[in-house]
């Protein structure tokens, strides 16, 4: 049975390096079974927001709230047992293994059985890596649609095909929110079409939470619900797509931002032109 999608939330989140303030008292409310985006310019805290999030970084003030419960101390491999996964920006796969092998890697997470016991119960590790072979081989291959490749060294395959093996080996944690950094980074426009059909396929089929950030402006508009935007380390809007990228404030921010080209549809008009 699938875990049911949770809360995150954030608050009053700051985190500092040397005296560069990344993070600047930020909030951040994700709903249960949401696709919410984080978005902003270069610099303006995304990254860092992700991983005091993830539990990669400590935050300097503020809480992390997962359906209630405060895992702002949780150390990062404990947060992935509550059911928070995430992928990278940099493909972070086994690149020798295949592709099965790397999903098989995110359901360990879950396996009760350590190497200690595996030796000492030798039968009940076997058969729960047999057990959990057929679940991820069932569940996140045949979703996925990477059947085809299941045995391919990750090296060898095309880059949005790696990014979609990423997606797959934090689906195979089984998670209650999905983080998403730059999915569709480098992609071209077929490749980042088919990644953003998969995540709105993986929300509505396995019911998660995801949370993502992303550059690309016509892909966020498209399948976010909600829309969080930084700069500066602030939050300087949240709401629906319709509603940042019509507020003057993001505007400036994007306008501002050293001629940033990034567009809110392919080929269209920055951010808060288009109709
Ligand atoms: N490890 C670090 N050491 C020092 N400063 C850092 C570090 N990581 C980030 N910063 C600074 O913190 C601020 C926020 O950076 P962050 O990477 O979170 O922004 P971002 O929105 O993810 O940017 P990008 O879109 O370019 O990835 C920036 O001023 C950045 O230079």
């Amino acid at each position: 049975m699938r875990p049911p999608a949770a809360r995150l939330d954030v608050e009053n989140l700051s985190l500092q390096f040397g005296g560069v303030k990344a993070l600047d008292g930020i909030d951040l409310h994700v709903a249960p079974g949401s696709i919410t985006a984080l978005i902003g310019p270069n610099g303006a805290g995304k990254t860092s927001a992700f991983n005091s999030i993830s539990g990669f970084y400590t935050p300097k003030t503020g809480t992390v709230k997962l359906d209630g419960e405060d895992i702002t101390a949780v150390p990062a491999r404990d947060r992935a047992k509550l059911g928070l996964a995430r992928t990278f920006q940099n493909i972070a796969l086994f690149r020798g293994m295949t592709v099965l092998d790397n999903i098989k890697l995110g359901r360990h997470a879950h396996l009760t059985t350590g190497v200690f016991d595996a030796f000492l119960y030798w039968g009940k590790a076997r058969r729960e890596e047999m057990e959990l072979r057929a679940e991820v081989e069932r569940d996140v291959i045949d979703f996925l649609e990477l059947d085809h490749i299941r045995n391919v060294p990750v090296a060898i395959l095309p880059y949005g095909l790696q990014k979609k093996v990423e997606l797959a080996r934090a689906l195979a944690m089984r998670p209650r929110i999905l983080m998403l950094d730059e999915p569709v980074a480098g992609m071209n426009r077929e490749e980042t079409e088919d990644m953003a059909r998969a995540i709105l396929d993986v929300r509505e089929e396995w019911g998660v939470t995801v949370l993502l950030v992303e550059h690309d402006m016509g892909m966020v508009m498209d399948i976010s619900d909600h829309v969080c935007v930084l700069n500066f380390g602030r939050r300087i809007a949240a709401g629906t797509p319709e509603e940042v990228r019509n507020n003057p404030d993001v505007i400036k921010a994007y306008l501002g931002s050293s001629g940033d080209p990034r567009r809110v549809a392919e080929g269209s008009a920055p951010i808060g032109e288009v109709a």
